[in-house]
């Protein structure tokens, strides 16, 4: 090992003992990442919007018999409307965790940074499911 990659691999060393706890298995891994979900869907009510109107937007894919590709750019979306919800989650969690009650204008800004993320994703996400739904639905209903 190079003096560069021991110093490296030293800071990460250091960074994660800070951690109250380390996920030392790949099983764990998941298991917490599954639990950050679980905690999503029960306390975030946009987040159980997405996750229904993805859902609804597969099944309604399905019925249209649409392409596997646009299966495929259905699910993308829908995943990533769900990652930003978390990563938003994630910053609200982390700046309550910071400033508690106490207002701040960088508290403020990064909660309606991310919020905006959100929205930006969840637009983009409408834009393609009417892209791809809704010539196949027009053509089903007349
Ligand atoms: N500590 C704070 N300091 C300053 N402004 C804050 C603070 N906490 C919240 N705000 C403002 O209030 C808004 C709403 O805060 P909240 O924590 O409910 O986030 P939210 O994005 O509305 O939550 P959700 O995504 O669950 O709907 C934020 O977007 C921000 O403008």
């Amino acid at each position: 090992m190079t003096g560069q990659a021991s110093t490296q691999s030293a800071r990460r060393t250091i960074r994660r003992r800070q951690s109250w706890q380390v996920a030392e298995t790949l099983s764990k891994s998941f298991t917490y990442a599954g639990s950050g979900i679980l905690y999503a869907t029960a306390t975030q009510r946009n987040f159980r919007i997405h996750l229904i109107v993805g859902t609804m937007a597969f099944v309604l894919g399905a019925c249209l018999r649409i392409t596997l590709l646009e299966m495929a750019v259905i699910g993308l979306t829908v995943a990533f409307v769900l990652a930003l919800e978390l990563i938003n989650t994630a910053v609200e969690a982390t700046v309550d965790l910071i400033v508690g009650d106490q207002y701040h204008r960088l508290a403020g800004i990064a909660k309606d940074c991310a919020a905006g993320a959100v929205l930006i994703g969840s637009s983009a996400a409408l834009v393609v499911a009417a892209c791809i739904l809704l010539p196949p639905l027009w053509r089903a209903l007349f």
